[in-house]
């Protein structure tokens, strides 16, 4: 069969066939006057004038096979001669596939067109510059504009200015990422001025030539747009109530998890605005409490309650935060519409705070404690001073009860003392300055009056008028007592109660000013009590006190009121005389106390004679300072001590002169060790039976570079009384241990080395450990050495004394008890020392021949060693007569001046080497 799609094949066969019926080579039979009469005259040109006018028409021919074939007929007639017509000459152009792609094209447009204008959304066609191409009805109904009018725009024109630059970006987008469509929601400003929204899609349409359009279709949103803003709106409203409410508000969903919470609910849980609430049923972190402090079960809060039981709940409960923190609430839950996947109850929490309130009542609860049990009186009154409350302190303090004070004034309290008129001007100073503190006398119910101190505070109204009044007090009695006696204390000897040195410097400072002004003579008594030593160490320091209280009580009675007496220290006391017209008053004045204090003092029982020395300096002739009065009557006071005692002196320069004597021999003294200068001498201690010497006393020598020969009397007091007798007596010691082994080690014969030791020595050091070291490093045996302690040492009754005596005695060393008979032993105390000798004092010795009372006592000390089966040994035998008196007597042993004075450790040495003949040893001694 011929092509269709070849015009010229095609008119050769359709010729062919139109003429003669049949398509050649086809075989199918095609009846085409019946077709071409019903389609030609479906034509509007009658069927013969168009065949016989030239023309080129488009038919449609039914082809054997049954399709329809269209086909343009160019056709021209034929002409004979002279205008018969002879036939007709056609082409017939097969255009039936163009027809088929026109018809598809004209279903496609009028399908599209139909979907263009019947669509809901507003369609429309823009070309690229952004000019509209084609809209359809609903776009000009949504933009307000017609159809022609939106022809001659562009979109931008009607794009709403905010929204242009993402609309361009879409349209970029579109065209560079060759995607399909994209959307946007847009604002177009529609004709009449109305804002709509819109929701943008567009999409790029190309065209087989490759030009493109945009298609947008927009379709109207601006109902959901306003309600989305209405439900923003609404919600941001919401969230700005629910954050301004004080009250916390959470709801949680039926899981527990927290869907709002406000800030104030944050708040409570101590959380932070963005930190996860934690679950209801599970919050870890979190404690809670009840009301009364217990805890408080999870399943028990109102919020579980509710979410559990879909029942309302509240209760008061405490937040308890992982730091401790603890906020109180009034907690109350309402559960919502049942989860019938959970089964359980969202719910909705409102939280009321109530940690200020508590802290309130807290404070309240304490303040009413405070107010209740303080020790201080509390009084509160109004405005007008009339009392509101008072506490239990003041009903204590005063005696009055609350319900009689209520309505009164504090002018119940003003004392007499005090005054009505001062008691008001504190309360008009306290309203005035707001507050007034102090100490004042107010007056107890029954009368009687005491201090107090007072503060009063004004409580103000909120407009600034005072309210109330808060007045506090405590009864100050004892401690104006205790302050008067600390001031008292602090400026009085507390033995005594006289004066102590701070305040007697003050009252001769004064004094001396006074005189300074008036041109006045001024007298300074410096007092020493005699041997106070002595009564002290052997009646004890009890007894010692009282002694000294006793003599601060006479001396009250030698002086005027306008003098005043301090008690120095120790025995020593001060009398300033201010006034005295010349030296004869204070030379009466130390007479008279002379004689005041020479009269026994009875003290425990025992009648004690004492004597004082006194040095007087008087102002302005022995100094015109406090400091130089001071100095030179202390001066004076020595003299008078040297002087024989129980006598006074006044100064004089030449004491000056004394004074810096003993002042240098203490400065020698001080440097006597390191430069080597004392050395030891021995006095034999002699058997009295055999002239055998069995021992000697070791005597300190003192031989200065500076200040020659200084004897021991004269230094030894100076070196006890600066300490310095510590380190010299531990070298005595030590040279004393050191000498006797070595007379041991030259076969010397074995006698005892006796070793004074001082009773500040005694007291300071560890004796004991010190001679056991001198002792142990000498190698001297301890039996070869005896410690000569003094009586009054010994009688100080003290423990410590006389377990120190104890271990001595333990070491295996002698001691013997030296100037026995000076002191105030007593025989009971005598015994339980483990002493081995006793040493009679030279002055009993000195005149025992002459002087029975001395021979009494020498004898009953003999006596006394022997009923003890203790040794006793004379000191200062200087005669033959002496010396057969204490034979007869039963002494035993004795040393002195008779047999031997101290030598130095060669002539002893040979001494004891020699015969036991006396009179050798004297020889010897004159000798040496
Ligand atoms: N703590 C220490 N005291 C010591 C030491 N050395 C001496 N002293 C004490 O110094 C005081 C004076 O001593 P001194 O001048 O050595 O006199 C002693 C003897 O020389 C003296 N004596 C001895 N025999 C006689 C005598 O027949 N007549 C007489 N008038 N005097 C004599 O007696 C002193 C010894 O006394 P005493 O100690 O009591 O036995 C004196 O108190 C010494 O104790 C020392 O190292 N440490």
């Amino acid at each position: 069969m011929p092509s269709l799609t070849s015009p010229r094949l095609a008119n050769t066969c359709w010729v062919s066939a139109w003429m003669t019926g049949d398509v050649r080579g086809s075989g199918v039979p095609v009846c085409i006057r019946k077709i071409a009469n019903w389609r030609w005259l479906s034509c509007a040109t009658p069927w013969r004038t168009r065949m016989l006018a030239k023309a080129s028409i488009a038919c449609c021919l039914l082809h054997a096979d049954g399709r329809e074939i269209h086909v343009r007929d160019l056709r021209s007639p034929m002409e004979r001669h002279q205008g018969h017509l002879s036939g007709l000459r056609g082409i017939f152009v097969d255009i039936t596939a163009r027809k088929a792609s026109e018809a598809a094209l004209e279903d496609s447009e009028a399908r599209f067109r139909g979907t263009f204008e019947q669509a809901a959304m507003g369609v429309c066609l823009c070309a690229v510059n952004g000019r509209y191409m084609r809209v359809n009805q609903r776009y000009c109904e949504l933009t307000g504009y017609s159809e022609v009018e939106l022809l001659l725009r562009d979109f931008r024109e009607i794009t709403h200015a905010d929204d242009l630059e993402a609309n361009e970006r879409l349209l970029d987008a579109l065209i560079l990422d060759n995607t399909e469509r994209h959307s946007i929601e847009k604002r177009i400003l529609r004709r009449d001025g109305e804002l709509i929204w819109v929701n943008l899609t567009i999409s790029l349409v190309r065209s087989r030539r490759g030009s493109g359009q945009f298609m947008e279709v927009i379709e109207d949103i601006t109902a959901r747009k306003h309600a989305e803003r209405e439900l923003r709106e609404s919600e941001a409203r919401m969230r700005s109530i629910l954050s301004a409410m004080r009250e916390g508000v959470i709801m949680r969903d039926a899981e527990g998890v927290v869907i709002i919470a406000n800030a104030a609910a944050r708040r409570l849980y101590g959380l932070a605005p963005e930190a996860v609430f934690p679950p209801l049923l599970e919050p870890e972190g979190y404690s809670f409490v009840r009301e009364d402090g217990s805890e408080c079960p999870v399943p028990e809060l109102p919020g579980a309650r509710a979410m559990v039981e879909g029942c309302s709940a509240a209760a008061v409960v405490g937040i308890v935060a992982e730091n401790g923190q603890c906020s109180w609430v009034m907690a109350r839950a309402e559960p919502l519409q049942r989860d019938t996947h959970t089964g359980l109850f969202p719910v909705v929490l409102t939280l009321n705070d109530l940690t200020a309130q508590r802290r309130a009542e807290e404070e309240l609860r304490l303040a009413a404690t405070v107010f209740d049990n303080s020790v201080e009186a509390i009084m509160i009154t109004d405005a007008g001073r009339q009392i509101l409350s008072v506490n239990k302190a003041f009903t204590v303090l005063t005696g009055h009860e609350p319900m009689s004070v209520s309505g009164q004034t504090p002018a119940i309290l003003s004392s007499v003392r005090q005054g009505l008129n001062q008691y008001d001007r504190i309360w008009r100073e306290a309203a005035m300055r707001g507050v007034w503190q102090g100490e004042v006398w107010q007056r107890r119910r029954e009368g009687g009056e005491f201090p107090v101190w007072l503060s009063i505070s004004v409580v103000r109204d909120r407009g600034g008028a005072i309210a109330n009044f808060v007045a506090v007090f405590s009864d100050i009695t004892e401690r104006k007592a205790n302050e008067a006696r600390i001031a008292f204390l602090a400026h009085h000897d507390p033995l005594t109660s006289l004066p102590n040195r701070t305040l007697f410097q003050d009252r001769l400072e004064q004094a001396l000013a006074r005189c300074e002004r008036n041109g006045g003579r001024l007298a300074l008594l410096f007092l020493d009590l005699d041997r106070f030593k002595t009564i002290n160490d052997s009646l004890g320091h009890l007894a010692g006190d009282r002694l000294l209280q006793a003599v601060a009580e006479r001396l009250r009675h030698c002086v005027r009121d306008t003098d005043t007496i301090c008690r120095q220290g120790g025995d020593e006391f001060i009398i300033v005389l201010p006034d005295v017209l010349d030296s004869e008053v204070s030379a009466r004045v130390a007479e008279k106390i002379l004689r005041r204090l020479a009269e026994p003092f009875e003290i425990d029982g025992n009648a004690l004679g004492t004597s004082f020395s006194i040095g007087i300096a008087v102002y302005p002739n022995d100094g015109r300072q406090a400091s130089v009065l001071m100095k030179n009557a202390d001066t004076a006071m020595y003299h008078a001590k040297e002087s024989g005692r129980n006598t006074y002196r006044f100064f004089t320069e030449a004491m000056n002169a004394n004074a810096l004597e003993r002042l240098q021999v203490e400065n020698q003294l001080r440097q006597a060790l390191e430069r080597s200068e004392l050395l030891l001498h021995f006095q034999p201690q002699v058997e009295l039976s055999s002239g055998r010497i069995v021992g000697g006393e070791a005597l300190l020598r003192w031989q200065s570079e500076v200040l020659g020969f200084v004897p021991p009397g004269r230094f030894i007091p100076i070196a006890e009384e600066s300490g310095l007798i510590v380190p010299i007596g531990r070298w005595v010691l030590w040279e004393a241990c050191r000498q006797a082994k070595r007379w041991l080690v030259e076969g010397q014969a074995r006698v005892t080395v006796a070793v004074n030791i001082s009773a500040l020595q005694f007291r300071r050091e560890d004796i004991v450990e010190l001679v056991s070291q001198a002792l142990a490093e000498t190698g001297l045996p301890p039996s070869c050495l005896e410690l000569e302690l003094t009586e009054s040492l010994l009688m100080e009754q003290a423990e410590d004394v006389l377990d120190t005596v104890q271990c001595l005695k333990n070491l295996g060393v002698r001691l013997s008890i030296d100037d026995f008979g000076t002191g105030y032993s007593s025989l009971s105390y005598l015994k339980r020392f483990a002493v081995d000798r006793l040493k009679i004092d030279q002055g009993f010795v000195r005149d025992m021949v002459e002087d029975p009372d001395d021979a009494a006592i020498v004898r009953s000390i003999i006596q006394l060693g022997r009923s003890l089966k203790l040794d006793v040994i004379a000191e200062g035998a200087e005669s033959r007569t002496q010396v057969d008196f204490l034979i007869s007597e039963g002494c035993r042993e004795a040393q002195g001046y008779y047999f031997c004075p101290p030598v130095t450790p060669e002539v002893f040495a040979q001494m004891i080497s020699s015969s036991p003949d006396p009179s050798e040893w004297q020889r010897e001694a004159r000798r040496a």
